[in-house]
Parts: structure tokens; C-alpha cells; sequence
């Protein structure tokens, strides 16, 4: 049992989506998984078992922000034998050609965290990356049921409310699709143990138009990005 899931062994499917919601954890579980049971409660992250297509897939919580998502990859990871996790996320579009509610998918994920900093001794900028056969199929599973998907870099930030917004100007203008908070260190972890990795995101704010979606709508309305990630999860 690990610290901060405290599941007992064998009760995490082999792959596993991650929204940072816990409560998008209990939608998407109680929306698409068959025969879905909650296996941890603990500190109200919530993570469930199910079977999508008759396969087992798990829901689980991460929080916010990367040290968090860090600590519950790891565990999955390190303790469960979970081998694809598929973040399921909302982001803040720096773009004008994206849209509210617009799918992206993360190729890559720049970051402003000292996580990898400290990993790598400050000597390397290591570059976080998709599981391309992952993006491969997320992308197929959009095609087949005719949603777009936008597949590009996107910025996982320390800071929700940032002081530098200036920043995410400079980034759009490199290409950098969306902020989220999470994606640099999934991407990092999964790699640290020969994972599969990739993040969904669903455009849940416009940062420049000061569009935004109630948390009401983050936690029950990204079907089409749950049904993208359960698809690609089982291919
Ligand atoms: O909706 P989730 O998956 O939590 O993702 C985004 O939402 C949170 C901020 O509101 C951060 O965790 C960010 O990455
Ligand atoms: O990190 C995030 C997530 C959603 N929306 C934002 O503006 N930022």
C-alpha cells in the first residue's frame, strides 16, 4: 500500500487516467467505466477501477500543480505497476486560433519548475515529451469520431495566478498551444520509469479574450476528452 493512494496491490488497472479534479475522477468513472469502485478516498483524491471495453482502466485524482501530480505518478508507477497514464486536464489557451472548450493534445511541455533543475543537476534542460504511439492513437481516436484536436507544446507552469503574463505572449509566439500545471512532470516521470505518458487537455479558459468555464463545467463536461483518452488508453 503507498502513502498517498493506499491501494491494496493489484486493485490499479495497468493504465490510468489522471484529471487533477478528484471529483472529474468520479464523473469519468461514474459516466464511462463499468462496474466502477472507488479503491482510495485518501485525502479526498479520489481513484476508481472500472472496465472500458472489457479492459480495466483506473481513474485517479492528482491535484494541482506538479509536485503533486509528481507523488501520485510515482506511486502508480513505482507500486502499482501502472504502465500508460493519460492526463485528462484544463488549460488556459494563449492563442487567438484556439478556442474555450477546444481538445489540445501535448506533444511537449515547457516548464517554469526546478524539478528537473534539481535532477539534473542544473547541467541539462531536459524536454518532456509525449509517448508518441500514445499521441498516435489519441490522435486516430479523434479522427475516427471526427473532433479536432490541436497536437502542440504546451507551458506547465508553477503558477496558477501568474505575475508574468507577459511570459505566455513570448511562449505563444514559440508555438506554445496552452498552460496547464502538471504535464512537465508527468512527462518526466513516465520516462524515469520506461512509461507511456500523454496529456488531453480541454480548454476550460481564453487567458487573452478573459473567457472562462464555471468549475461546475470542469468537473462534468469533458466527455469528449475522457472518451479520447479511454480510447487511446485501450488501443
Ligand atoms: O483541471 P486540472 O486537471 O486540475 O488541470 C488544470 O487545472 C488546475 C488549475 O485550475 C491545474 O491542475 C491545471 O493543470
Ligand atoms: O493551469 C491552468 C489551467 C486552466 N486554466 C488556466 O488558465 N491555467
Amino acid at each position: 500500500m503507498s502513502t498517498h493512494i493506499g491501494a491494496a496491490p493489484g486493485e490499479i488497472a495497468p493504465r490510468v487516467l489522471l484529471p487533477g479534479d478528484p471529483q472529474r475522477a468520479r464523473w469519468i468513472a461514474e459516466t464511462y467505466l463499468d462496474g466502477a469502485r472507488c479503491y482510495s478516498t485518501v485525502r479526498g483524491m479520489l481513484g476508481f477501477t472500472g472496465t472500458f471495453g472489457g479492459e480495466p482502466v483506473s481513474v485517479q485524482g492528482t491535484g494541482m500543480g506538479m509536485p503533486s501530480a509528481s507523488i501520485y505518478c510515482h506511486e502508480l508507477l513505482a507500486e502499482y505497476g501502472v504502465r500508460t497514464l493519460i492526463r485528462v486536464g484544463s488549460c488556459g489557451a494563449i492563442r487567438d486560433d484556439l478556442a474555450v472548450r477546444d481538445l489540445v493534445a501535448a506533444s511537449a511541455a515547457a516548464t517554469d519548475s526546478q524539478m528537473n533543475r534539481v535532477r539534473f543537476d542544473g547541467l541539462v534542460d531536459f524536454a518532456p515529451v509525449a509517448d508518441f504511439p500514445l499521441l498516435r492513437a489519441a490522435v486516430d481516436a479523434a479522427a475516427a469520431r471526427e473532433v479536432p484536436v490541436r497536437v502542440g507544446p504546451v507551458f506547465a507552469s508553477d503558477a496558477f495566478y501568474t505575475d508574468r503574463p507577459d511570459l505566455y505572449g513570448r511562449l505563444a509566439e514559440y508555438g506554445v498551444l496552452a498552460v496547464e500545471m502538471e504535464s512537465a512532470a508527468l512527462y518526466t516521470v513516465a520516462a524515469r520509469f520506461g512509461a507511456r505518458a500523454l496529456t488531453l487537455l480541454t480548454v476550460s479558459d481564453h487567458l487573452p479574450r478573459g473567457e472562462h468555464l464555471s468549475s461546475a463545467d470542469r468537473e462534468r463536461t469533458f466527455g469528449a476528452m475522457a472518451e479520447l483518452a479511454l480510447a487511446a488508453a485501450v488501443a
